[in-house]
């Protein structure tokens, strides 16, 4: 039992992702502790996305598997895998929020589908989430009347309707300005540092990789594995491998793959 306390929150071991028969990426090895902000990074169209949809559930791995807390998540049955799932917060690449629905029932949704808390509880609850991420008083607009920026803050809202133990991102800052992606990063670190929660993000923008993650991994398009990992700071002035410290120093915008 012990041990399974120890473990760390997130395990990839020997994960081989495909497509059919087409292999993405194989060989993946690496885990992820309590708490930490970690990134996927790589150039456009290596797999990122592909992974992080492994490490929620959904694709299955091609071989290897994923583990949370040491226990596999690939290997679990139905219904064990539905309840690991319940602990994951998830922000999608267009942060889509329903668009006939305010922003505290666009929050209030997984609260009535997966809890029996009652209706007072829950409007609670939803005016709790939308404070942290500074959308009080916004509780009955409707997305079409928000900014993109607020948009992802309301979407960040409803990852956490839940109080999830980790956080995953895909590209949350894609079509924001500068300013308001930096802020969207800020509070990201700040939600994982004040209740301690882990976040995994893929993202193309080189300044939030450097300056929210704390460990990230490489992926890398040519030799189909991860090259590297490490605190992306450092390897973008130390890393051996060219590659890595090329896309660390490029100017901001996808980088192509090689082909
Ligand atoms: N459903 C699918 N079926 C077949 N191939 C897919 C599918 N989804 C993605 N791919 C392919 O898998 C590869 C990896 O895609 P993925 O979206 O994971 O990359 P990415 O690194 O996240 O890209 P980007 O940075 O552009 O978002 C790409 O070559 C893509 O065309």
């Amino acid at each position: 039992m012990e041990m399974i306390e120890e473990a760390p929150q997130i395990e990839v071991r020997n994960l081989t992702m495909a497509y059919g028969s087409k292999v993405i990426m194989k060989d993946l090895n690496f885990s992820i502790e309590k708490g930490e902000i970690f990134a996927i990074m790589g150039g456009s169209g290596c797999g990122k996305s592909t992974l992080l949809r492994h490490l929620i559930g959904l694709n299955e791995p091609a071989r290897g598997e994923v583990l949370y807390h040491g226990e596999s998540f690939t290997r679990a049955p139905q219904d064990r895998r539905a309840q690991i799932m319940r602990g994951f917060g998830v922000l999608y690449q267009s942060g889509a929020l329903w668009s006939a629905l305010t922003l505290a029932e666009n929050v209030a949704m997984p609260l009535e589908e997966y809890t029996d808390l009652r209706a007072s509880e829950i409007a609670e609850l939803v005016r709790y989430k939308l404070a942290l991420v500074g959308l009080s008083g916004f509780e009955s607009y409707y997305p079409a009347d928000i900014s993109g920026g607020m948009k992802k803050r309301a979407a960040f809202a409803r990852a956490m309707a839940l109080d999830p133990e980790v956080l995953f991102f895909d590209e949350p800052s894609a079509g924001l300005d500068p300013i308001t992606s930096r802020r969207l990063d800020e509070l990201i670190v700040q939600i994982s540092e004040s209740m301690d929660r882990t976040v995994v993000l893929v993202t193309h923008e080189l300044a939030s990789l450097l300056s929210i993650a704390k460990r990230a991994i490489f992926l890398d398009v040519t030799t189909k594995t991860q090259a590297v990992i490490g605190d992306p700071r450092e390897l973008k002035e130390r890393s051996d491998l060219p590659q890595v410290r090329e896309f660390l120093n490029r100017g901001d915008g996808p980088v192509p793959c090689s082909s």
